[in-house]
């Protein structure tokens, strides 16, 4: 199109009042005396506070911490910046409800965080194609989420509001983590630990639409501290489950009532004790189900009992059986990351051991009883090396695991993690007690009889090698690779990134072997590994690289500076390195079986041990109780 000299300052002159009608109702001395002459110049740059400009036109809008006062909703400014694609006013005192921001289709940013912005989110928001971050948290924002789904999104945070009912399931905004919605004590579902119920949804769906009709009220302002709200939320969601749990327990009584002598003629036995006790334990969320049958005396009276409560948390072990799902949906939730399969949550409840929460997505289409078959499996595998599973849950919506805590984090953080002066070093002999502890996990999930899967661990890498207060080793999630979907397994899992997937498309117990070499690189080298490297990140082809530098005989350079300068290493850190490169092997036939490789640290750890007493005495800090 022709350039219009008349339409472009049209424009420029619309712009201008635009921001003088800001900039009286900002009402700050500093933006009346700096807000003054052409607010952008001929070069595209502006004088003016906060300003920039391209072209002639206001493009960004800065203005952070000034302790602005006033309510926006009275301003319609923002209809005439049609060129605006960044907007920040972060931390001031702006008040009312948001203002529609259809107009300003180039938006990118949009930054209103830490203000006073009451009433919901407006759907117009959906319109600006191109917003890549939106963020809208510490106000008081209430009412549901819209239904962001733009691709550009790539930075969302909507935390601390009183925003409620469920996360929309879309994309864009399911690909957010916790923290971008932590602190809404009445919004549920994934990404969150809250748990939605449908007649839940149902109210807020009620609620909106009161909420959307008129512009909402100031909200009270509320001196509750977030731990507090945290709290409040997690009551709640109780409070519902148990109403929930009444009523599948009122429905179940009646159809019971109904079905129950039809049941006693067919002289139905009980399957035996635990599998019936699991079935009950899990019938409330599938469908399609055959319900154990119990009389209507023995429903009576047990309807918001709280036995119910902890069937829906499935106990692995009796005695781990302390706490319910309600205490879970109420402990302190502290998000820990997102892995491959689910979020990952610490749970702490008062006065018990803080447990894992593990939430798990992309299944394989499993029934409930084989899901929960798969489940008993993984969790009668017990070794002291291997993270034991504490409980699940297994209803419709939701998948969780609850494992033990490990105080010391995972065998990636103690690699790469803090290599600055306050370090704790990783001497040899620790590294060799923690590859000796991968090792005996791996040989147990191999040789033990019950797990059945061609690849027992199948995700054997730096990060879900756990280290708990004595450091030792704790294997964890295996097994999982049996759960998992195709082709989410194939892109995702470490054993599918082994040589002989890459050829024959087949993985097996040799595949896990492959990934343990990979791992024992990992930890002579201190070099991320291909296996391990956190999203967006790139790792290293270990095997391969490692292969090079034996062949051309610069091999002592490849050691981790930290163990490279102890004395004791040469010899012991060789053989590992030895033993990785066969557990390397491009051809599975070839590499060691876990039995032959553990025998083998044992040897090197029981020599290193007594060689390196005498350099243990310059680090007392270190104590060798990986094992
Ligand atoms: N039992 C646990 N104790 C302490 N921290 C844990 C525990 N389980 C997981 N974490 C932490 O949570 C993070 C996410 O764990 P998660 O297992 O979901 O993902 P991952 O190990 O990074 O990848 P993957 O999904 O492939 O296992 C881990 O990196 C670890 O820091």
């Amino acid at each position: 199109a022709l350039f219009d000299p008349s339409q472009y300052l049209d424009a420029h002159r619309q712009e201008r009042d635009a921001l003088y009608a800001l900039k009286a109702s900002f009402n700050s001395s500093f933006l009346n005396d700096n807000w003054t002459g052409p607010q952008c110049n001929t070069d595209s740059s502006s004088r003016w506070h906060g300003i920039r400009c391209f072209n002639g036109r206001v493009t960004e809008i800065f203005l952070e911490s000034m302790r602005l006062n006033v309510t926006l909703m009275d301003i319609d400014a923002f209809v005439f910046l049609t060129e605006l694609t960044v907007l920040s006013l972060k931390n001031n005192s702006i008040s009312g409800n948001m203002v529609n921001f259809s107009s300003n289709n180039k938006m990118k940013q949009l930054d209103l965080s830490g203000n006073r912005l009451y009433g919901s989110i407006p759907k117009s928001l959906l319109s600006l194609k191109l917003l890549e971050s939106l963020l809208l948290q510490d106000n008081y924002l209430t009412g549901p989420i819209p239904e962001f789904n733009q691709s550009s999104l790539r930075v969302f945070n909507v935390s601390n509001n009183d925003l409620d009912g469920s996360i929309p399931k879309t994309h864009g905004l399911q690909a957010f983590g916790p923290d971008s919605y932590s602190s809404n004590p009445q919004l549920c579902g994934p990404p969150t630990l809250n748990i939605c119920k449908n007649f839940f949804a149902t109210i807020d769906v009620a609620d909106d639409q009161n909420k959307e009709s008129s512009p909402a009220e100031p909200p009270r302002k509320s001196s509750i501290p977030n731990s507090a709200k945290i709290s409040v939320v997690f009551i709640a969601v109780g409070f519902v489950v148990a109403i929930f749990l009444f009523f599948l327990h009122f429905k179940k009584a009646r159809k019971l009532k109904k079905k129950g002598r039809k049941v006693e003629e067919r002289g139905e036995e009980e399957e035996q004790q635990p599998q019936q006790q699991d079935a009950t334990l899990i019938d409330d969320g599938l469908e399609g189900e055959e319900k154990p049958v119990r009389s209507i005396e023995e429903e009576k009276g047990k309807a918001v009992d709280i036995e119910e409560e902890k069937r829906r948390l499935i106990f692995v072990e009796e005695e781990a059986k302390s706490f319910t799902l309600n205490d879970l949906l109420k402990a302190s939730a502290e998000g820990l990351g997102k892995g491959n399969f689910g979020d990952c949550y610490k749970a702490v409840m008062d006065g018990k051991e803080a447990v894992v929460v593990k939430r798990i997505t992309d299944l394989k289409p499993l029934s409930g009883k084989e899901f929960t078959r798969q489940l008993h499996i993984i969790a009668h595998q017990k070794h002291p090396n291997l993270l034991p599973l504490l409980a699940y849950h297994n209803s419709k919506d939701e998948k969780l695991l609850v494992y033990k805590y490990a105080q010391k984090g995972t065998l990636f953080n103690r690699i790469h993690g803090n290599r600055g002066r306050d370090r704790i070093p990783f001497r040899c002999s620790s590294r060799i007690s923690v590859a000796l502890g991968i090792a005996r996990a791996l040989e147990y999930l191999h040789l033990n009889t019950i797990s059945q899967s061609v690849v027992p661990h199948g995700n054997l890498r730096s990060t879900n090698v756990l280290l708990d207060l004595n450091e030792k080793v704790l294997v964890s999630d295996y097994g999982l690779s049996s759960i998992i979907a195709q082709p989410i397994a194939a892109q995702r899992l470490v054993s599918y990134k082994s040589p002989e997937y890459k050829t024959t498309k087949r993985v097996s117990k040799k595949s896990d072997v492959w990934s343990y070499g990979s791992l024992l690189l990992e930890l002579l080298t201190a070099r991320i590994s291909v296996c391990s490297a956190p999203p967006g990140t790139e790792g290293m082809e270990l095997c391969s690289w490692v292969k090079k530098a034996v062949r051309e005989e610069w091999t002592a350079e490849i050691f981790d500076i930290e163990i490279a300068t102890q004395r004791s290493a040469s010899s012991g850190m060789l053989e590992l390195l030895q033993i990785a490169i066969r557990c390397c092997e491009k051809s599975p036939e070839n590499r060691p079986e876990m039995t032959e490789v553990v025998r083998e640290v044992e040897s090197i750890k029981a020599r290193v041990e007594s060689e390196d007493e005498e350099d243990l005495s310059m680090d007392r800090s270190l104590t060798d109780e990986s094992l």
